[in-house]
């Protein structure tokens, strides 16, 4: 009881303080000059509030819950300390395992946690060594990367239990040598089924170790973990007060939705992306691995090239496609989140799909430890756009954090059929939305008139004909098999040319028919003159964020683009009546609501 007392009144204390310390520098929380020079180095010089408030406490010795929204800087928030605790520890003492733990959900979360410290060690020049390990390599090549033993160990659950059962990892060693652990994306690690693997180590960390629980939503889950493994922690809850959307959604992303039949989603996504009214670069979510293929396919023959990414390719290969994007080789990526799906609903149609499918490629298994909707730090997504909505509103409030990071702003738009409208409806309500209030969190979108999508509706619906489940099921075993045999070479080229990430490209055509060149462009005769407008006023604003194919480079953090957005100054209903822009709550509520009409 009297920690509960405690724990509140932490709670309370530091979300006083956050409000005060807002322009605290890194300096004042007490970091290390070398830590400072490698952050300016990646043009990161001010501290977000989550940092603020958790590195002293870090630094201290606390126990710490860190709460707060999607891309809000919660990686450096336990990595600054935890190196700089390790800069003063290293050489101490004869240690036999890692000194530090961090446990992530997923293999791509392993790989950009370990990036992420490695690139800080190398700018620090300090002696630290950070070794990732994933479920997939051999026990002799676990037990190689433990040899030293290495300073930091990043790695899965599975992964760890493993390690300890097969003896790569002994649990005398790593109950003396293991000073910190860190469990990341803490709401999803007992979801991906890590229970029980997480009870294989827990009972062997010693009290004295400090140990931190990152997350951006609360669960039970986490009530869950924290009393497994916290110590009277400092209980860090972010958010801006009294408004509830805020601690979920990132304020510098907004939010948008079509209402659309089934049938129609791919006819509004042609009209989204071909009539260029969302900016790039656009990470698009579907629920099945069948649908992104299909999307990628439909896409194809109006000459824009996409890349899927989804749990069947082999792990080099996502991991490849998740740079070429960050590093802006191409604008489309079409990701399939399916991991709350398939604990929802178990055996449901994709489970099934796929389970048919390993029949008929039986080499090849979902991975379980694939995912990109959480932690992923996507870099300059700008769209995320929803072609199927999530299962779950905790699952819509992680798929668009990946836009909106750190201090980039970002849109998402939501395609919404009569089907999906009980999960919108939770979505909204979980966001604080009252419909006794005229205040709306998700808008309608307001740049697409009824017009331009029917003027393109004869195109779309011809060639969604010709996407057929045999074409569907060929181009996913045909992206199988290349990638397959690409991730081979990526593994021992980029083990010699990390930075080459040119060779293969993963937007390749995957239709049997080349593109016809008349779908290519739409013609001057379909154009909505409405919608032409605010196509022209998407690419001047993407021009003046210096955000053009040619100059897809990450901009620098800390740049807000959000006065230049052009999704706050144009409306399809004309810019005259829209004269203050779209704002999100107050009297534009009733314009917003007859701006969706026309484009419903
Ligand atoms: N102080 C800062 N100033 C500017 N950018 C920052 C700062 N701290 C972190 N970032 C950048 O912000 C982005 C998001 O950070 P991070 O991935 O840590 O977010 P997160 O809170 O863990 O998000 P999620 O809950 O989605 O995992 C990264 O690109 C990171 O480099």
């Amino acid at each position: 009881m009297a920690n509960v007392t405690e724990n509140l009144q932490n709670e309370k204390i530091k979300e006083e303080q956050v409000e005060e310390e807002e322009e605290k520098s890194f300096e004042e929380l007490g970091l290390d000059p070398r830590l400072i020079r490698a952050l300016t180095k990646k043009g990161v010089t001010k501290p977000t509030p989550i940092q603020i408030s958790a590195i002293p406490l870090i630094l201290e010795g606390k126990d710490v819950v860190a709460r707060a929204k999607t891309g809000s800087g919660k990686t450096y928030a336990y990595l600054l300390p935890l190196l700089q605790k390790l800069f003063s520890d290293s050489g101490s003492s004869k240690k036999t395992a890692p000194s530090a733990v961090v446990l992530v959900p997923t293999r791509e979360l392993c790989q950009q946690v370990y990036s992420e410290v490695l690139s800080l060690i190398e700018s620090c020049r300090v002696q630290l060594k950070v070794v990732q390990l994933t479920s997939s390599m051999a026990v002799s090549d676990l037990r190689a990367a433990l040899t030293g033993p290495p300073d930091i160990l990043v790695s899965t659950p599975a992964c760890i239990s493993m390690c300890l059962s097969s003896n790569a990892l002994q649990i005398n060693s790593v109950r003396d040598s293991i000073s910190m652990l860190i469990l990341d994306e803490a709401d999803l690690l007992l979801s991906y089924g890590y229970e029980d693997d997480l009870k294989a180590l827990i009972p062997h960390v010693p009290r004295r170790c400090q140990c931190l629980l990152m997350s951006a939503t609360t669960s039970a889950d986490v009530e869950k973990l924290k009393k497994l493994v916290l110590h009277n922690p400092v209980i860090l809850t972010l958010s801006e007060v009294g408004d509830i959307k805020d601690e979920l959604i990132p304020k510098n992303v907004q939010q948008f939705w079509i209402s659309c039949s089934a049938r129609d989603k791919q006819l509004y996504i042609l009209a989204l992306l071909k009539l260029e009214l969302v900016q790039k670069k656009v990470l698009i979510f579907v629920n099945t691995i069948d649908m992104g293929f299909r999307l990628k396919l439909f896409l194809e023959q109006f000459g824009i090239r996409t890349a899927v990414l989804n749990a069947e390719l082999p792990q080099n290969s996502r991991l490849h496609i998740l740079e070429e994007f960050n590093a802006g080789l191409f604008d489309y990526l079409i990701a399939t989140d399916d991991s709350k799906i398939k604990q929802k609903e178990q055996g449901n149609e994709d489970n099934h799909d796929a389970s048919k499918k390993s029949k008929k490629h039986p080499k090849q298994k979902l991975d379980s430890e694939f995912g990109v909707v959480r932690g992923i730090d996507f870099k300059n997504v700008y769209a995320v756009i929803n072609l199927e909505m999530p299962p779950t509103a905790a699952g819509y409030v992680h798929r668009i954090g990946r836009t909106g990071r750190a201090y980039n702003t970002g849109a998402s738009v939501s395609l919404v059929s009569s089907d999906e409208m009980e999960v919108f409806e939770e979505i909204k309500t979980t966001l604080g939305e009252d419909e006794n209030q005229d205040s709306s969190f998700i808008a309608p979108f307001p740049l697409l008139t009824k017009n331009a999508v029917e003027s393109l509706r004869y195109r779309a619906e011809d060639v969604a004909k010709t996407v057929t489940k045999v074409a569907v099921r060929e181009a996913r075993a045909q992206d199988l098999r290349s990638e397959i045999l690409n991730s081979e070479k990526l593994k021992s080229h980029f083990e010699e040319h990390p930075m080459d990430l040119d060779l293969l490209k993963h937007d390749k055509l995957l239709s049997k028919k080349p593109p016809p060149a008349h779908l290519r462009a739409v013609p001057e005769y379909l154009m909505d003159p409405t919608t032409q407008e605010a196509s022209k006023i998407v690419k001047l604003a993407r021009a003046a964020m210096g955000n053009t194919s040619s100059n897809r480079r990450p901009v620098s953090k800390g740049k807000s683009r959000r006065s230049r957005d052009p999704l706050k100054t144009f409306s399809a209903a004309g810019p005259k009546k829209f004269k203050g822009g779209l704002k999100r709550k107050g009297k534009d509520m009733g314009d917003k609501k007859k701006a969706a009409n026309d484009a419903n």
